[in-house]
């Protein structure tokens, strides 16, 4: 099944629009991790075994893992989350972006060594360089447009031919670049009223909506203006709301409620 159709799908199926950020940072990890070689991967398959039926997608951030040079937990991760979770699909957060003979092998290495579903990616070099990952026509893009940091708007909202770049991204990637119909567009919670004007411009492509939870976006205001007809097209991402909801021996249980509680924040407005 492709990424899009399997997120359609879980939209639908577990009527949720959350996203569970996997974004491990040991230091935060409870207590009984403390001498456990095989904590990161541990304490992620904990967290997403107690919040996969409120989740719409997983989405693991690629540098909390290789900075660790945990990349080895990272690959037997997404294949726990495939085979305990197969209905949930899995972005890769990596945030890739290069000329094409590189990108070729960052599509290889989202895909087919860590078997994401989707990945982040950056839309700075243009199309050429993306068309490794847009050929995977099973595979979701997720194209960075305008993203939830207070410096954000720095480059993003540069006036071009009288339009903040944002919206030039939005409009290429979402309309021109996506002629296999596997883009999405990350947009950050923190920034309602860029949501809504990406949302008039792209119709019913997803958008990945980071910036909820620790960096302060509001959910109600998120789903008010960006959601698409039908109540859905959004996966509004959590990650140290939801993994650090608690830092005892209740880490996961706390995990499903924070997830949970998102969930159903969500859908009051949807
Ligand atoms: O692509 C992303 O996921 C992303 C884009 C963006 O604009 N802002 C953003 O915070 N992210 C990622 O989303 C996650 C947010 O984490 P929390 O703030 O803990 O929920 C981190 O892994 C970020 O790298």
């Amino acid at each position: 099944m492709s990424f899009m159709t399997a997120l359609r799908h879980r939209w639908q199926t577990a009527n949720s629009l959350v996203c569970v950020g996997l974004d491990p940072e040991p230091a935060r990890f409870p207590t009984r991790f403390a001498n456990d070689p095989d904590a990161i991967f541990a304490f992620c398959r904990d967290i997403a075994d107690a919040t996969a039926k409120y989740a719409c997608a997983f989405k693991p951030q690629i540098a909390h893992f290789a900075a660790l040079a945990a990349e080895p937990a990272l690959e037997r991760l997404v294949a726990h989350l495939k085979s305990a979770h197969p209905e949930v699909p899995v972005i890769l957060d990596s945030k890739r972006g290069d000329i094409g003979s590189t990108a070729r092998h960052y599509a290889t290495e989202a895909f087919d060594r860590y078997g994401a579903d989707a990945v982040t990616v950056n839309p700075y070099l243009g199309r050429d360089a993306l068309e490794p990952f847009l050929d995977r026509a099973d595979r979701g893009v997720v194209i960075l447009c305008r993203t939830s940091n207070q410096g954000a708007g720095e480059l993003q909202d540069m006036l071009v031919a009288g339009r903040p770049l944002y919206q030039h991204v939005a409009e290429k990637a979402a309309l021109e670049w996506n002629t296999n119909g596997n883009v999405a567009l990350v947009v950050g919670a923190t920034w309602p009223e860029q949501l809504s004007d990406v949302r008039a411009l792209v119709k019913d492509v997803p958008l990945l909506v980071p910036g909820v939870g620790a960096q302060g976006g509001d959910a109600a205001a998120v789903v008010s203006n960006a959601k698409t007809h039908d109540g859905t097209g959004l996966m509004i991402s959590s990650s140290r709301a939801v993994l650090y909801a608690s830092s005892g021996d209740d880490y996961a249980e706390a995990a499903a409620t924070a997830a949970r509680d998102l969930r159903d924040a969500i859908n009051l407005h949807r």
